[in-house]
């Protein structure tokens, strides 16, 4: 039986050469126990771990769940290739062994999307082959004409009798036809294989990016954004590459190979199997040599891509890299990458050299042995001087034919990859559609919110449940704030009220209608306003990112919206005013005011239910303020949910409702809830003694300690 290890690590502490648990045949040990200092490097890497747990568990698995440290590291299912490398002082337990998971399959290339992309197409393709075949052709034609030409010429330099300009000037018109012809079908079918292929691609890339687009957010909970680019990018260029090499070199190199073999056979059926015995083996060894460059190039590539990375990832982080006075390190680090570059780079030209001088000596040796073998034939009146020209120049087709398809076959399997890994999220179909479902009339739309039972996972941790048997209802008009510890699920409750996800168990209602039942973009589109932390602007102007609220909004609702977001006075005070453009992801306005820009893109709307996550909270003193009064006036008449850490910033909500650990602790006014004397309370006597001047760092730990025991904080003394 095969043992496979599960990795684990973090960039920072890979916890490399710390193996302590081998695994045997049909057992797998966990840890129960760390010592304090690799105990953060653990969980960290234990939470990377949960991520990679498959979503449910195998029918056969037998008590195979385990909790460590709060953390379900089962039920683990251990796949090829996967390893495990714990560290710490540990006490080792043993399970029972689970049935391997097969390895993550590379996904298949789907030809029916392939055949409903090429099939607009089919006519343009069609004649592109045609005139691909009708080339070959004409090439298979040209060595039998050129045979003739010379043995025309041997004639007048044994002989010099006759007019040669009379005897070879229908021959030498004949041959210009042919080269004019060939370059017209060659011309031909590239243009129209391009238009195929482009065309193809454009379809292929914005049918993609729309699938994207409307994948649930689960779907890019487990993928990365430079992984999707790819697809969009890389991948179809190289498919689409792979088709038009496929189509051309492909058609054209078989059709001149077979038309080839069959000159050269009536030429010289001898000389013909002579060369049909050397040819394939010089043309295996070249292929050989062929793909150990290939796989050099791929190298080279990757690690160019990688250097770009370094230097990608400094630049757009500059600002991080001068405060951290990086600089250095940065240079340094894209020198290493390049250096490595550089060797293999120059290793490739080297191979390359190589290659083409070892080509270049099999190629003329060829020739020179078909010339001796062929001029003892000449010299035997077995083949006439023409024949041989002929044969020689068709023989060169032949190599260079195959030659052209052992490179092929190396592109045939990169584009059907390449193909396969488009196609395969083009398949995919969301569980939360975009669009479908009943919209409540808007003057029925009163913003009651409910949330019954509801008990939530995130699908990429099956085995973690984020809510717990959650109840809460958000009444219209009134504003409700979500406190408590980090990770207790505030923001999940946003997310499910935006319809991100849907609950695992229980109902969202909105109105008392199963938000299930409600048409999503009517929802986010119409009926929430959604201001987050970070507000994310697009590079565009002021006045087409306030307008993303609204499609349709007129220049005056925009104006409206931004004055009501405290944003009009600093948008007028920009020389460009709403046609300033704010940059990348909104670079060049400070936070405030994207924050602001944010709450008029939210207004814009007119939505009866408003989440504001943490929307103050990134802010210094003065734009906090302008931004809170903003928020005060847009919370006015709508259904509010605050999610806030600062406790400062909701006291005056109608209703503070205290989380940990997914569950409801606390509920009540902040006067009522301080008079408890439970979680709130404690939580608000720890936020001000973080705040005073004389707090000291053993008061904070003390405080972020609280902050993570949630529901196991000290209680004031009576
Ligand atoms: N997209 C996700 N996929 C998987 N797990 C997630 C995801 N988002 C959050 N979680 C997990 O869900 C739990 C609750 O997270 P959530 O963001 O709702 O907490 P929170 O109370 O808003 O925290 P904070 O106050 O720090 O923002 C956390 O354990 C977190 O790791």
């Amino acid at each position: 039986m095969l043992i496979h290890l599960f990795r684990v690590g973090t960039r920072s502490c890979p916890l490399r050469g710390a193996l302590l648990l081998p695994l045997r045949p049909r057992t797998f040990t966990a840890v129960r126990h760390w010592n304090d200092h690799t105990g953060s490097h653990i969980l960290r890497a234990l939470a990377r771990l949960r991520l990679c747990l498959p979503r449910s568990p195998p029918a056969t698995r037998q008590g195979s769940s385990l909790w460590v440290g709060g953390l379900l590291l089962g039920p683990m299912i251990l796949s090829k290739g996967c390893r495990l490398y714990l560290v710490g002082r540990c006490e080792v337990e043993e399970l029972s062994l689970v049935e391997p998971r097969p390895p993550s399959e590379e996904p298949t290339f789907n030809w029916a999307l392939f055949w409903r992309f090429l099939r607009p197409h089919l006519l343009a393709l069609g004649t592109a082959i045609v005139l691909a075949l009708g080339s070959a052709m004409v090439n298979v034609y040209i060595p039998l004409l050129l045979g003739q030409l010379v043995e025309i010429v041997r004639k007048y330099t044994q002989d010099h009798f006759g007019d040669f300009m009379s005897e070879s000037q229908s021959l030498g018109f004949h041959l210009l036809t042919l080269y004019s012809l060939q370059g017209l079908l060659t011309f031909g079918y590239l243009v129209l294989l391009s238009r195929v292929g482009e065309r193809m691609a454009k379809d292929i890339r914005q049918e993609l990016f729309g699938c994207l687009l409307r994948q649930d957010i689960a779907f890019f909970d487990g993928k990365k954004t430079g992984q999707l680019v790819t697809r969009l990018t890389a991948d179809v260029q190289e498919f689409k590459s792979s088709f038009k090499l496929i189509i051309s070199q492909g058609l054209r190199s078989c059709t001149q190979m077979a038309g080839c073999v069959v000159s050269l056979t009536v030429l010289s059926p001898r000389l013909t199997l002579l060369l049909l015995m050397v040819t394939p083996a010089l043309v295996g060894a070249g292929t050989l040599l062929g793909t150990f460059l290939r796989r050099l190039s791929r190298k080279a590539q990757e690690q160019i891509s990688k250097a770009t990375g370094v230097a990608d990832e400094a630049l757009g982080n500059v600002r991080t890299v001068r405060a951290f006075a990086m600089e250095p390190q940065e240079e340094a680090h894209y020198e290493t990458e390049l250096e490595e570059s550089r060797r293999l780079a120059e290793k490739l030209g080297r191979g390359i050299a190589i290659f083409q001088g070892l080509s270049n000596i099999a190629l003329n040796c060829m020739v020179l042995g078909t010339l001796f073998i062929g001029g003892s034939l000449v010299a035997g009146q077995e083949l006439s001087g023409g024949d041989l020209m002929s044969f020689l120049v068709a023989s060169q087709t032949v190599q260079r034919s195959m030659a052209n398809l052992s490179l092929l076959f190396g592109q045939v399997v990169r584009g059907l990859s390449a193909g396969a890994r488009v196609f395969e999220y083009m398949s995919l179909t969301p569980d939360i559609p975009l669009v479908g479902g009943c919209h409540i009339p808007q003057t029925e739309l009163q913003g009651t919110v409910s949330f019954q039972n509801v008990s939530f996972s995130y699908p990429c941790r099956p085995g973690f449940t984020v809510l717990k048997n959650f109840s809460l209802t958000l009444p219209p008009g009134k504003i409700v704030a979500l406190v408590g510890q980090s990770g207790g699920g505030k923001s999940t409750v946003a997310s499910l009220l935006e319809r991100f996800y849907d609950p695992t168990e229980g109902t969202v209602y909105l109105d008392g209608q199963d938000l299930r039942s409600l048409d999503p973009s009517w929802l986010r589109g119409q009926v929430i306003g959604f201001i987050s932390q970070e507000p994310v602007l697009f590079g565009t102007t002021i006045m087409e990112n306030i307008r993303l609220g609204k499609l349709d909004a007129s220049d005056e609702e925009v104006y409206a919206a931004a004055q009501a977001a405290n944003a009009h006075n600093f948008i007028c005070s920009f020389p460009e005013g709403y046609d300033t453009i704010v940059g990348e992801r909104g670079a060049t306005l400070s936070g405030g005011q994207k924050q602001r820009l944010a709450i008029a893109r939210a207004l814009i709307k007119q939505p009866k239910v408003l989440i504001l996550d943490e929307a103050t909270s990134a802010l210094d003193g003065e734009s906090e303020r302008v931004v809170q009064e903003a928020l005060d006036r847009a919370s006015a008449g709508r259904t509010v949910l605050v999610i806030a850490h600062r406790l400062s910033t909701v006291r005056t909500a109608h209703q503070i409702v205290v989380m940990a650990q997914g569950c409801i602790k606390e509920v009540g006014t902040h006067m009522e809830l301080m008079r408890k004397g439970g979680l709130y309370s404690e939580l608000i006597r720890s936020q001000t003694l973080l705040s005073s001047p004389g707090c000291n760092a053993d008061t904070s730990s003390q405080y972020s300690e609280t902050q993570k025991r949630g529901h196991n904080v000290r209680r004031p003394r009576p």
